[in-house]
């Protein structure tokens, strides 16, 4: 299983006690997997990302990441998981004002020591198999498109060739159509690519992608009454 969480409780202070964003909350997510989360503000759907993408530490419970404990390392040690198995699409992942769309991803893979040039020729493919050709791969971020920057992301986060990829609202942004355009090359991504892929939407009209659709309420995870 790519990606394992197995009755995670996470919980925030609120006052003098503590709010339950998530609530026991298992989910298991297989390579090739395209699974969409909705549900209502606050229910959680953010918070059950940043666990799994091991940036929140969850008070109880286990996080698996292509087998591997998250939750029973140290520090230094999930930096180097998240880096190398999980690729992070969120609204916040923000681009490089003055990096070009190349220069983006090749500003990753510094971190990873790749060899430059393996490494140019990698970032331009990658760009070009989520449509971004014609000279739109050397342009920076303010000349492209909302749509043409949630694909530099994406094309970002696959850089280290996850096993893990999580989506935050990637269609928000966008109109209908390009939102449509963006979650297809998601789903296309997942099965090309083998990823265990999470993606919260607000967006209904964009579940027909997922292989499976499941719904946040206060902090549980249920399969929705209308699917
Ligand atoms: N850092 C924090 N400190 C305290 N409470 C928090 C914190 N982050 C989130 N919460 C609370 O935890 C609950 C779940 O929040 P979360 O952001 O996961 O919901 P969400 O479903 O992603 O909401 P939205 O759809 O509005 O983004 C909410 O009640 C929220 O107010």
């Amino acid at each position: 299983m790519n990606l394992a969480l197995h009755d995670i409780v996470l919980t925030y202070p609120d006052g003098d006690r503590r709010l339950t964003a998530l609530d026991r909350v298992s989910l298991e997510v297989g390579a090739g997997e395209f699974v969409a989360v909705v549900g209502p503000s606050g229910s959680g759907k953010s918070s059950l990302l940043a666990v799994a993408a091991t940036l929140q530490t969850p008070d109880s419970g286990r996080v698996l990441i292509a087998g591997q404990d998250a939750t029973a390392m140290d520090g230094r040690q999930r930096t180097a998981l998240r880096r190398d198995r999980i690729g992070i699409v969120f609204q916040q992942s923000n681009l490089i004002a003055s990096l070009t769309a190349v220069e983006q991803l090749q500003a990753v893979a510094h971190l990873r020591g790749g060899r430059p040039r393996a490494v140019a020729a990698r970032a331009e493919e990658l760009l070009a198999s989520v449509g971004l050709t014609d000279g739109k791969q050397h342009r920076r971020p303010h000349q492209l498109s909302g749509g043409e920057r949630q694909r530099v992301n994406i094309a970002r986060a696959l850089f280290a060739e996850p096993s893990v990829l999580l989506v935050d609202e990637p269609t928000s942004a966008l109109d209908h159509e390009r939102g449509e355009q963006i979650v297809s090359l998601l789903s296309g991504i997942t099965r090309e690519h083998g990823t265990a892929t999470v993606m919260v939407t607000h967006d209904k009209a964009q579940l027909g992608a997922a292989d499976r659709v499941l719904e946040m309420v206060d902090g549980r995870l249920a399969q929705p009454a209308a699917a």
